[in-house]
């Protein structure tokens, strides 16, 4: 008797910690009370009745004003600040549901190693292990300057320094054995100190002494998500995370990128198998695909507050001012970033042969278009599947209530009728969801 193939894929959605759709008819007072973090509760528990692997909360640690040399524009737009710590936020979230997993971007080029550590493993304790830590080298000179730099260090140069930051941070975690606390009360002894070690690192870029000040989290280590693309990026990410967050567009792109992915982590030692790479996707869904099509239609009929929105956007994290290109003629030969590089290559092979508002008129972050009904919407993640493999999608998209209930009420049921996506949990951690199927 041979086995039935497990199709199942992962769920999961991106957000900021941010007024985050403010413009939309559908916001509510989501607009003015998105600081006191309520609506991202009720958000939170909507991906958790539907099953959800996780939610990742994305950072970034300054105001740009590098679009128009002014944070005029950033600011306008409300969409890169105002931002709050999405880590503290992660902590509320968690206290507020039992299952799903929340993953919070940390800087390892600004944050001090220990104080990450022990953040995440605090975190994880709360939630009885449903904590993950997208970790970022982050992108921004603006940022280096709030933490006392001039200028963040070379794009590789950064993930050499994360490499031996993650190493760190992991035995960190680890300097407290399993079963350290022992709560004896015949010998008087809470913790037993014979399972409690300093590291003495001592690295190229990093020192820390240890141990940490609290137990072995939950998860051991926990849930590590990476979104490098370039060369580097994705060495580091295939080296050390349990999930990808990618940008590949078009199905033979994203078959390639996983591939690409498990081939390097075959060769770093690792089961390819625990690494699951997330591909973005923001469905229009209706009744049916006419009526899609026409809400596709008149979202992209405002073509140019888009690509303004964009630009300014692109701006902040690549740090180059778009405001000086001629939208008219191609991107220039010598626009290049030290931030998001594959962001920016990406886009590059993209443009080519189109004047830049050709190009940003065009150019969509989702992996592959999903447009219709909840059925169409179904099948078209479904060939993806089969076509790439795996192992599932990150949505990205206007996070009104009612878009929210669009994917949880009516594109999850129609995937869960298939067999594509779980309708339980088995397991009560973020890693048992990653590693389900
Ligand atoms: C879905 C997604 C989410 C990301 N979230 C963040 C983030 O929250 N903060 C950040 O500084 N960078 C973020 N990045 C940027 C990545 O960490 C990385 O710098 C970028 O994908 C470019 O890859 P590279 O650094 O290997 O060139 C994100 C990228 C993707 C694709």
């Amino acid at each position: 008797m041979t086995t039935p193939v497990d199709q199942r894929f992962h769920l999961a959605w991106f957000k900021s910690f941010t007024p985050h759709d403010w413009r939309s008819t559908w916001s509510g007072s989501e607009e003015r009370d998105w600081m006191n973090g309520d609506s991202h509760v009720d958000f939170l528990q909507a991906l958790e009745r539907a099953r959800f692997d996780f939610l990742m909360l994305e950072d970034s640690l300054m105001v740009s004003d590098t679009y128009a040399g002014t944070a005029e524009a950033s600011l306008a737009q409300g969409g890169y600040a105002p931002k709050g710590d999405p880590a503290l936020l992660a902590s509320m979230l968690l206290s507020e549901t039992r299952r799903i997993g929340v993953i919070a971007t940390m800087s390892s080029t600004f944050v001090p190693p220990w104080l990450l550590a022990r953040m995440s493993a605090t975190i994880d304790h709360l939630s009885g292990g449903r904590f993950g830590w997208n970790c970022v080298t982050s992108s921004e000179n603006r940022a280096a300057q709030n933490f006392g730099m001039d200028a963040l260090p070379p794009h590789d140069e950064r993930y050499e320094r994360a490499h031996e930051y993650v190493d760190l941070v992991t035995q960190l975690w680890d300097s407290w054995e399993d079963g350290a606390v022992v709560m004896d009360e015949e010998s008087n002894t809470y913790v037993d100190h014979t399972k409690v070690h300093p590291i003495h690192f001592e690295g190229r870029w990093h020192r820390s002494r240890g141990p940490l000040n609290l137990p072995r989290p939950p998860q051991g280590h926990p849930v590590i998500c990476q979104a490098g693309g370039s060369p580097a990026g994705k060495a580091f990410a295939a080296g050390n995370a349990d999930v990808l967050l990618s940008l590949p567009k078009g199905l033979a792109d994203m078959k390639r990128y996983r591939d690409d992915i498990r081939d390097l982590a075959e060769k770093a030692g690792r089961d390819p198998d625990d690494i699951k790479v997330m591909y973005i996707i923001s469905p229009i869904l209706a009744d049916t695909d006419d009526e899609a099509r026409e809400i596709q239609a008149a979202m992209n009929a405002n073509v140019e507050a888009g690509i303004k929105a964009q630009m300014v956007n692109w701006s902040a994290t690549m740090e180059i001012d778009f405001s000086r290109f001629d939208l008219d003629r191609p991107l220039p030969d010598d626009a290049t970033t030290n931030g998001h590089q594959s962001t920016l290559s990406t886009f590059r092979r993209f443009a080519a042969g189109r004047t830049l508002r050709e190009a940003f008129t065009a150019y969509r972050t989702e992996a592959i278009e999903v447009v219709g009904s909840p059925a169409t919407a179904a099948d078209t993640l479904q060939e993806a599947m089969e076509f790439v493999g795996g192992d599932g999608f990150l949505v990205m998209g206007p996070t009104n209530r009612r878009y929210v209930h669009e994917i949880t009420e009516g594109l999850v049921p129609e995937l869960q009728r298939r067999g594509l996506v779980r309708t339980e949990y088995a397991g009560a951690q973020l890693r048992d969801h990653l590693r389900e199927f």
